[in-house]
């Protein structure tokens, strides 16, 4: 699968270790930054990076890492096609992709450890978007809400 990573100082230590893993276990990783993780940066700039990947259909996915994951999901949202969420137990990795079509995860590294990010991320990756219909016609009234707002402007 073609995965978008990347996170601002707070993420970065994380977002390396997710960006290997992924890499180990065969995806196409693009790591979209931070490359340096002891200046400070700022979260919206990573959000618009991995963000305007999926949204193009760059990538598949996207995975953002910030010191609470709070930043980059509020940021991500923004993005026309975006549908990012911060997920820190399983159930919610897999099932946001499941019933809600989410395509980008975002974490915080100052929350949780590597262990349980490489779980959700392996959740995440590893689940479809679900062929039930009620799903699908939720997903369509996400899109109506998007698309209230985006009318008409260019992306
Ligand atoms: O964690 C966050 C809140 O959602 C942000 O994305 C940043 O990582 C955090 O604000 C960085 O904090 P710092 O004090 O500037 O290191």
């Amino acid at each position: 699968m073609k995965i978008a990573i990347a996170g601002d100082h707070a993420g970065f230590e994380l977002k390396e270790v997710l960006a290997k893993a992924l890499t180990a276990a065969g995806h196409d990783v693009q790591n979209l930054g931070t490359h340096d993780g002891s200046q400070p940066s700022d979260y919206p700039d990573f959000a618009l990076s991995v963000g305007e990947a999926v949204s193009r259909g760059d990538v598949t996915r996207g995975i953002l890492v910030c010191g609470s994951g709070v930043g980059v999901s509020v940021a991500a949202n923004k993005i026309p096609g975006v549908r990012a969420a911060l997920c820190h137990d399983t159930y919610s990795a897999h099932q946001g992709v499941e019933h809600d079509d989410m395509n980008v995860l975002c974490l915080g590294a100052r929350i949780i450890g590597e262990s349980l990010a490489k779980e959700l991320v392996a959740a995440f990756v590893g689940a479809s978007f679900s062929t039930e219909e009620r799903h699908a016609r939720r997903l369509g009234k996400v899109r109506s809400i998007e698309e209230r707002y985006t009318a008409g402007r260019d992306r």
